[in-house]
C-alpha cells in the first residue's frame, strides 16, 4: 500500500465529509486512536476535540506523552478528563476479571458520554476501527473469552454520523501512517495493550498500593527492554501484580510483601504466543533493579507458559 497517497487521500476524503462542522474522537494513546486523531487532525484541525480519559489504570507516563503529542505537536482540541478516583471507587471490592473489566468498559463509556453531552455542536464521531476490528467482530459464535472494551459499544442512540478512516487498513499500515503523519515513534510502535488497561494486570481486587508498584515495576521492566534494545523483539512485555503477598528477607529481617510476575512473549496475532526467552544477565538484572527499587517487592517470578493453554494476559 502507498502510505503517503492513503494520507493524502483520507485528509482529502475527511475534509469533504466533515467539511466546516466538527468532530470527537476518545483518544486513548493506543496505536488506532492515535493515529486517527493525527489523521483527522490534518484534515480539521482544531474543529476535532480528543477525550482522553485517565482512568488512573494507564502505564506510568502514557497521560503525559498523550498530553505533550496533542497539545504540541497537532492543532486539536484535547480534553483530559481526571477519573481515577471515579473508576477506583466503582472497582472497590470487586475481585472478579469480567466484572473488572466491566465496569471499566462501561465507566468508560459514561465518562465519554458525559463530555459529549457537552459538545452539542459536535456532529461526527472518529473512531479508530481498523481491518482487523472488522473481521473480529463479524466472527459468529465465538466463545466469550474476554468481555470487550471498545466505542463500538457507545449506545445506538447517540446522534453522530461515523467517521472510520482506518477501516481498511491492517496493524502493520496503521503504524506507516502514524510515522508518515509524524507521530512519535514510541505512540506508533507501541505494544498490544489492553482496553482496561493495568487493571486486568492488577488481579483480583485493584488496590492503591499494588497498582502503584505494578505501574513502578512495569516501568523499569519497559526501561530495561529499550536498554537491551529488544522492543522489536518481544511482542508483548508486561508485568502483573497478585493479590497476596509471600514471605522474604529484607535487611536481614523477616518481610512479608508482594511477589510479581513478569511475562514477554512472541506472537504474530495474539491468538498463539511463545514466551519469550531474555538471556539470564538480562533476567537477573531487571530482578535487582525492581527489588531494589521497590521494596514492597521481594520475589520477582518470570512467566514460562505458552498461550495455549495460558492466555497472555493474566485475567
Ligand atoms: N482511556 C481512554 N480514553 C479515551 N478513549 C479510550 C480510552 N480507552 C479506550 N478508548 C477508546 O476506545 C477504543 C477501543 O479501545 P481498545 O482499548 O479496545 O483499543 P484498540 O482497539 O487497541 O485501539 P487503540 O489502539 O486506539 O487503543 C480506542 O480506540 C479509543 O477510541
Amino acid at each position: 500500500m502507498d502510505i503517503k497517497q492513503f494520507v493524502d487521500d483520507s485528509i482529502r476524503n475527511i475534509k469533504q465529509t466533515v467539511g466546516d462542522k466538527k468532530a470527537i474522537l476518545a483518544l486513548s494513546g493506543g496505536v488506532d486512536s492515535s493515529v486517527c486523531a493525527a489523521l483527522v487532525s490534518q484534515a480539521i484541525g482544531s474543529h476535532l476535540t480528543c477525550v482522553f480519559v485517565d482512568h488512573g489504570l494507564m502505564r506510568k507516563g502514557e497521560r503525559e506523552a498523550v498530553e505533550d503529542v496533542f497539545n504540541n505537536e497537532f492543532d486539536v482540541n484535547l480534553i483530559v478528563v481526571d477519573a481515577q478516583e471515579r473508576f477506583m471507587t466503582k472497582l472497590k471490592n470487586i475481585e472478579d476479571p469480567e466484572e473488572k473489566r466491566k465496569i471499566i468498559g462501561e465507566e468508560f463509556i459514561r465518562v465519554f458520554e458525559e463530555e459529549q453531552a457537552k459538545l452539542s455542536d459536535h456532529d461526527f464521531l472518529v473512531q479508530g476501527t481498523i481491518a482487523a476490528d472488522i473481521e473480529e467482530s463479524g466472527k459468529e459464535g465465538g466463545k466469550l473469552v474476554k468481555s470487550h472494551h471498545n466505542v463500538g459499544g457507545l449506545p445506538e442512540d447517540v446522534n453522530f454520523e461515523l467517521v472510520e478512516p482506518l477501516r481498511e487498513l491492517y496493524k502493520a499500515d496503521v503504524r506507516a501512517a502514524g510515522r508518515e503523519l509524524g507521530l512519535p515513534e514510541p505512540m506508533v510502535a507501541r505494544q498490544p495493550f489492553p482496553g482496561p488497561g493495568l487493571g486486568v494486570r492488577c488481579l483480583g481486587e485493584i488496590t492503591e498500593e499494588r497498582l502503584e508498584i505494578l505501574k513502578e515495576a512495569d516501568y523499569i521492566l519497559r526501561d530495561e527492554v529499550a536498554k537491551a534494545g529488544l522492543e522489536y523483539d518481544v511482542w508483548q512485555y508486561f508485568v502483573a501484580i497478585p493479590d497476596f503477598k509471600v514471605v522474604g528477607k529484607v535487611n536481614d529481617e523477616r518481610a512479608f510483601a508482594y511477589p510479581i510476575f513478569i511475562r514477554g512473549v512472541i506472537s504474530e496475532d495474539a491468538k498463539e504466543a511463545t514466551w519469550y526467552g531474555f538471556e539470564e544477565d538480562f533476567l537477573r538484572r531487571l530482578s535487582k533493579k525492581i527489588t531494589d527499587q521497590i521494596p514492597q517487592v521481594v520475589r520477582v517470578l518470570y512467566d514460562i507458559t505458552d498461550k495455549p493453554p495460558a492466555t497472555i494476559e493474566y485475567e
